[in-house]
């Protein structure tokens, strides 16, 4: 179906006063990275749509996660700047970090942009509801008071469409003292930088907010049950983080899983199953999330869920209900912002605009935003090997700007090639500024590019991502795994 119309946003406020505004095109449950762009998307296909929220414009990603979280890695990588600085001839005076000063900007920041996300939305015609949204029946949608309309009326509309974007939110692990714990959407409001931190889980969060404590000064303890941080990433890059954890301050806890947390007169203690205890002054859960279902009242429109989550497909969105879709976090399958993005705007354009623009998720790019952050695109070595032979490169080395203040800790790169086709399967990285190579060296994953298309790409002089056009020698050849 194509709606092409003017935008609605005339029409909307003349149904408004009529006390008719009550049908809708589109409605949105959820104001974060996918609702948005479907919402926008939609609107300027001249569909008529509404937008429901119930606690921040723009969602987890502006308020509560990659700003939010980027702004405070950069105030950590500050803080090596400056201790690496004297190495450079600068005269660095003894300096301190004021918590208060980067929460209070951080929050200037994400007013900011909240007002731009609310002005962008209405700009283009998209009629907004702040509440807590719930289905009545598979076309009627109640949204009521929320926290951030604790007095808000409730109100009934119809839709002919309704997409489900609400997003998730941390999960808690079930052990005693689990509420002495953080969770990552408390760790942008704290009051003071706690002075020793305890995290669980090594996933994006732990290490993220491992990196961003130890960089402001913290005394950084990371507990996690597999032998090496980050499960699901290529192996090689996993066992490189790990020996990057202490040059940063961290102090590691493979193996090791949280018993109990119990509070003390200075601080906490964190038993873990074994016997040991970590004393802390802030035990921070990072223990993966879970998506935002239970105040949807799913069952009133028949929306079928599995393992907590509305199984959707990212290019399609459908539910088991005609009509009623699902994008971003709920479906609980990639779990990022663009990925969001990318299924609010392919189902908008489907629904109401010229469909059949082309993403490409399965080179979807990664990024963990460590003090050296990793980056990934493609298949691992382990993903690799289940269905090709493969040549892995390598290349290891101290980056330039490590060599003057001997600042430990080395840049690795490592490409997965198809033995047979040549064509470049997988890229990956740690080391200073990985997330932005890795994100030019996506379209080259995405296009099929072979390792000679690589081999004959001229390198830019002096950079560490020169070292992905000129690894020559192979580093070992692997067969595919049999059966
Ligand atoms: C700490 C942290 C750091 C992150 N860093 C990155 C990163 O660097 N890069 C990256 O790509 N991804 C990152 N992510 C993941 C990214 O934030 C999410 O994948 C993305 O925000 C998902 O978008 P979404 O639209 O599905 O949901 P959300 O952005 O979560 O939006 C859902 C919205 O729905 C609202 N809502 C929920 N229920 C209702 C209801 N019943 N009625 C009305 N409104 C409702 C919620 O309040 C929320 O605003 C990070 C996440 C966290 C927590
Ligand atoms: N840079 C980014 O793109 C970025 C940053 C942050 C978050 N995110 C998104 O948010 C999602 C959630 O992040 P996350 O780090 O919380 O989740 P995660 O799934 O990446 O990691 C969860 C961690 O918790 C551990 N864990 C789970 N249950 C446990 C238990 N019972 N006992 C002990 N440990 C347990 C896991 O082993 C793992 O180490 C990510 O999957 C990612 O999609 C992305």
């Amino acid at each position: 179906m194509s709606l092409k119309r003017p935008l609605p946003s005339a029409e909307v406020s003349k149904a408004r006063k009529a006390g008719m505004m009550q049908d809708f095109d589109l409605f949105v449950i959820g104001a974060g990275s996918g609702g948005v762009r479907c919402a926008r998307i939609a609107a300027q296909n001249g569909a008529r749509v509404a937008i429901a929220e119930r606690r921040h414009w723009g969602g987890t990603c502006v308020n509560l996660g990659c700003v939010p979280k980027k702004l405070m890695v950069y105030a950590a990588e500050y803080g090596r700047e400056i201790a690496d600085a004297p190495s450079y001839g600068w005269d660095v005076k003894p300096v301190a970090h004021d918590w208060s000063t980067l929460i209070s900007a951080k929050d200037r920041e994400i007013e900011r942009l909240n007002r731009i996300y609310v002005s962008m939305l209405e700009k283009a015609g998209v009629t907004l509801f702040t509440g807590d949204a719930s289905f009545v029946d598979a076309h009627t949608v109640e949204i009521g008071p929320s926290e951030l309309a604790p007095d808000a009326s409730v109100q009934r509309v119809r839709a002919k469409n309704i997409v489900i974007a609400t997003g998730s939110t941390p999960t808690r692990l079930n052990i005693p003292g689990a509420e002495h714990a953080i969770v990552s959407d408390d760790a942008f409001h704290l009051a003071d930088r706690p002075e020793r931190v305890a995290v669980i889980g090594s996933g994006y969060i732990g290490i993220e907010f491992a990196g961003i404590f130890a960089g402001l000064g913290s005394k950084v303890d990371l507990v996690f049950r597999q032998q090496l941080p980050l499960r699901g990433f290529d192996h090689e890059m996993r066992a490189h983080l790990s020996e990057l954890l202490p040059l940063n301050g961290i102090k590691a806890h493979p193996g090791r899983s949280p018993e109990r947390i119990e509070k003390v007169a200075d601080g906490y203690r964190l038993h873990l199953e074994g016997g040991d205890v970590i004393e802390t002054d802030c035990v921070f859960m990072a223990t993966g999330r879970h998506p935002n279902l239970a105040p949807l009242k799913l069952g009133n429109a028949g929306v079928a869920t599995w393992d907590g989550r509305i199984p959707a497909k990212p290019d399609d969105a459908t539910t088991n209900v005609a009509g009623i879709y699902a994008i971003g976090d709920v479906t609980d399958t990639y779990n990022l912002t663009p990925t969001a993005i990318a299924e609010g705007h392919i189902l908008a354009e489907r629904l109401f605009g010229e469909p059949g623009r082309e993403w490409s998720f399965a080179t979807t790019p990664k990024a963990v935003f460590f003090s050296q952050p990793l980056a990934t695109v493609g298949l691992s070595e382990e993903e690799a090997v289940q269905s090709h032979d493969v040549d892995i490169y390598t290349s290891s080395f101290t980056p330039m700007r490590q060599t003057l203040s001997g600042r430990k800790g080395k840049t690795l790169m490592k490409l997965v090639v198809d033995a047979k086709s040549k064509i470049v399967l997988g890229a990956h990285m740690i080391g200073p500024d990985a997330p932005e190579i890795i994100q030019g060296l996506a379209i080259a994953i995405t296009a099929k590019l072979t390792k000679r298309d690589f081999d004959r790409t001229i390198g830019l002089h002096p950079t560490s991502a020169e070292e992905f056009v000129t690894m020559r020698s192979l580093t070992r050849h692997v067969p595919r795994k049999a059966g």
